[in-house]
């Protein structure tokens, strides 16, 4: 379905949206709504593809198989013959060639034939030849089933396990940890080579001038070595492979958890809350070579130690001794390691909150000649956190110094104990070396583990920080079906609706209950802390009320996906956000595919045109970071036309125009007239002038409805009764 708004008539403009405003032009998209119909659980377009990263405004195999998962399905895709698929599993999704797609309904195979559907010929249901369709088929098929779901009655009687979300994933790599398993018991095992090449050469070559077999050895040895670089070098990358592939899917997950959490448990401190996730740093360096590598080695010390013991007898007792007391270095700076860790950890969140809010208020900082004050803030939380770090450093190269003490130790106490036992006639002098080299490697791991323990507590903390994260509400849980509407009529009832903002004393709004037609124009107006915006934040499903019931066109908001809701509601914020990119980008974003016809006609009705028309670059135009190159009054239009772009049946602007100047004021308050003849509209607005748009009006106080009515009978009665909410509304 295309859009088209055409421009009927020049003055006033006259706007006429035909059609959604996003065509999507995409098979598979289609095919996956097709087949969420057929298994009896409609999901939207907007449902399936919201928060996913889509590539040209298309799904791609892989965020096809996410667009399943986060709809309660799940997809496998899989190559296959089309004589191959059984009709039990239908339907199956089709991949045909040049891109396309179709849904495969029933196979005949009796007859030859198959049942498809190809959303993009618009035709249904049709019959095929296999022959016709073998022709099409470019040999790959998505395989989707409904994902079970567990209802209250299970979770008395059986937990469901679901794998953790960091474990988990690097369990997906198992495969590769096995193969860098293998590569380690190899690696290790050619350790025992170099000692005992030297043990054989002064024991036997150097004695008996053996030339010849000094050179088998040390070809041997060679060939040993090139083996071991090589599997040294493959493991390295493979343990990077892996820990590349947890990362990316890691990161991303945390990245869409983010994105889905519930507004009501959104964090308090956007600066803290960014320092947490960039804090998954330190968990991706845990994750790769270097502590891979040690945690790999430290079983196989034990191996070599054995050979040790085997060598050098009684001497594994040194080594072993040493091996204790790095264990027990280790295991004694722990606490105090973990408490420094901790506490920087919190102090850098802090840091970092106070940055993000000192840079994104700059300008006021300034005006109100705040500088020194926040530069002594600053200064204060640097100082702390350095005498944190400073002792989180000094426990660290403690334990390089230890760890370096020991092996030395160990390195004495052998050569003594070593020619005590080769005065004894019990050792040789090549297993003396043998076994000093030996006890080297066995200590390596050791101490790599050891000084390993500051980055292990720095992952520990990112880890605990991020678990919170993973394990904050969903919006959008699993467990939780919703009902699917591509289309709401635009009525909406208030029944009883109290809320409250959590951690928050008082209610915001208190028992409120009115009723919107389809079509009603309402203005909703009343004293700043009135409730006003939350009243929007509740219709859009931001944020769920306590008690009392949001309907739309008669359903529950609370059983209606979020991202059907919103896109049936064009949305002006009080403080909606411009991001980096042009006015198009900002215009279109969340949008999907748009018209041309269909951006210009809401960037004109908004009030962009007026502006880009005499920029060089027009739609183009970069905004600038939170929309910094515009001024207050064009990112205002911007965001208007942003809430214009997908031709909603229901509009919810809070404070429209409030920056504009009068002039561009009074145009877009015209164009907006004739826009929103057919729509549902609700408007907070603090300026008289807006109040043209509306028939009605709804005045809030403390959170309650105080007057509900045509508008002109609650002005007047509001004149008459001089309530403050009355003067708030300037003409
Ligand atoms: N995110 C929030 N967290 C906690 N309390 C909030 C939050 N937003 C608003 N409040 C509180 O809820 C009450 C209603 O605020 P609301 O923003 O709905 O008022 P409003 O009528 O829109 O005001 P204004 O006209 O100034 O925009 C106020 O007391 C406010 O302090």
């Amino acid at each position: 379905m295309s859009l088209t708004m055409q421009r009927v008539s020049e003055k006033p403009h006259t706007y006429r949206l035909n059609g959604r405003g996003v065509e999507h032009l995409d098979p598979l998209l289609d095919c996956l709504v097709i087949v969420t119909r057929l298994l009896g659980h409609p999901v939207s377009t907007e449902a399936l593809k919201q928060g996913l990263p889509l590539q040209q405004n298309r799904l791609n195999a892989p965020l096809f198989i996410r667009a399943a998962e986060q709809t309660g399905f799940s997809a496998r895709l899989i190559k296959t013959q089309l004589h191959e698929i059984s009709p039990l599993v239908t339907p199956v999704v089709l991949l045909l060639k040049d891109g396309r797609a179709c849904v495969l309904t029933a196979i005949d195979r009796g007859r030859k034939k198959a049942r498809i559907i190809q959303p993009e010929s618009g035709e249904g249901t049709r019959d095929v030849t296999f022959v016709q369709l073998e022709h099409e088929y470019a040999g790959h098929a998505f395989f989707i089933r409904e994902q079970y779901r567990y209802d209250e009655r299970a979770e008395a009687n059986l937990e469901v396990r679901s794998r953790h979300w960091f474990w988990g994933t690097l369990f997906r790599s198992w495969r590769i940890y096995r193969d860098v398993l293998l590569a380690s018991a190899l690696i290790n095992l050619f350790a025992v080579v170099s000692p005992l090449f030297v043990m054989n050469v002064y024991d036997r070559v150097v004695p008996n001038n053996a030339i010849d077999t000094l050179w088998v050895l040390a070809i041997g040895a060679l060939v040993v070595f090139s083996f071991d670089t090589v599997l040294k070098l493959l493991r390295s990358h493979f343990i990077d492979l892996a820990g590349k592939k947890s990362d990316i899917i890691l990161s991303s997950r945390i990245f869409s958890r983010v994105m889905g959490m519930t507004m009501a448990n959104r964090p308090q401190s956007v600066g803290a809350f960014a320092r947490k996730l960039q804090d998954f740093e330190s968990i991706r360096e845990f994750i790769t070579s270097s502590t891979v590598t040690a945690l790999v080695d430290l079983p196989f010390a034990l191996l070599l130690l054995m050979v040790m013991g085997f060598i050098g007898g009684p001497l594994i007792v040194v080594p072993l001794t040493g091996m204790a007391l790095i264990a027990l270095y280790g295991l004694i700076i722990q606490r105090p390691l973990a408490k420094t860790i901790d506490n920087t950890v919190r102090a850098s969140g802090q840091k970092n909150a106070m940055l993000i809010e000192s840079l994104s208020g700059l300008e006021s900082i300034r005006a109100a000649r705040a500088e020194g004050e926040l530069q002594g803030r600053w200064e204060k939380s640097v100082g702390h956190i350095a005498r944190w770090s400073a002792r989180s450093k000094l426990l660290t190269a403690s334990t390089g110094v230890v760890v370096g003490f020991v092996q030395q130790l160990v390195t004495v106490a052998l050569i003594v104990a070593g020619v005590y036992l080769i005065m004894k006639g019990e050792l040789s002098m090549g297993g003396l070396i043998a076994s000093v080299m030996l006890a080297g490697r066995c200590l390596t791991p050791m101490a790599q583990i050891a000084s390993l323990s500051t980055r292990y507590n720095q992952a520990r903390a990112a880890l605990t920080e991020l678990n919170n994260v993973v394990q904050q509400p969903l919006e959008k849980c699993e467990e939780k079906q919703f009902v699917h509407r591509e289309r709401l009529q635009g009525q909406i009832a208030f029944t009883h609706v109290s809320f409250q903002y959590p951690k928050q004393q008082g209610k915001a709004l208190d028992d409120v209950s009115f009723s919107i037609s389809p079509g009603e124009k309402v203005g909703i107006i009343g004293r700043s802390g009135s409730g006003k915006t939350t009243l929007n934040r509740l219709l859009l499903g931001l944020y769920q009320s306590a008690s009392g019931a949001v309907r739309f066109d008669g359903l529950d908001s609370r059983q209606i996906d979020p991202s059907d809701l919103r896109r049936n509601i064009g949305t002006l914020l009080q403080d909606s956000s411009l991001f980096y990119g042009s006015v198009r980008d900002n215009i279109t974003m969340g949008a999907g595919f748009v018209e041309d016809a269909a951006l210009l006609g809401a960037a004109e009705i908004a009030g962009v045109m007026d502006f880009v028309r005499h920029h060089p670059e027009g739609l183009d135009m970069p905004v600038g970071e939170r929309g910094a190159n515009l001024s207050g009054g064009q990112r205002q239009c911007v965001a208007l036309a942003r809430a214009l772009i997908t031709d909603p049946p229901i509009l919810l602007l809070d404070e429209p125009c409030t920056t504009l100047d009068n002039t561009s004021e009074y145009l877009v308050r015209q164009r907006l007239k004739q826009y929103i003849q057919s729509k549902t509209l609700i408007m907070v607005t603090h300026k008289g002038t807006m109040l043209e748009l509306v028939d009605r009006l709804i005045v809030l106080d403390h959170g309650k409805v105080i007057a509900d009515g045509p508008k002109q009978q609650v002005l007047q009665s509001l004149a008459a009764s001089v309530p403050p909410a009355a003067q708030e509304v300037r003409s």
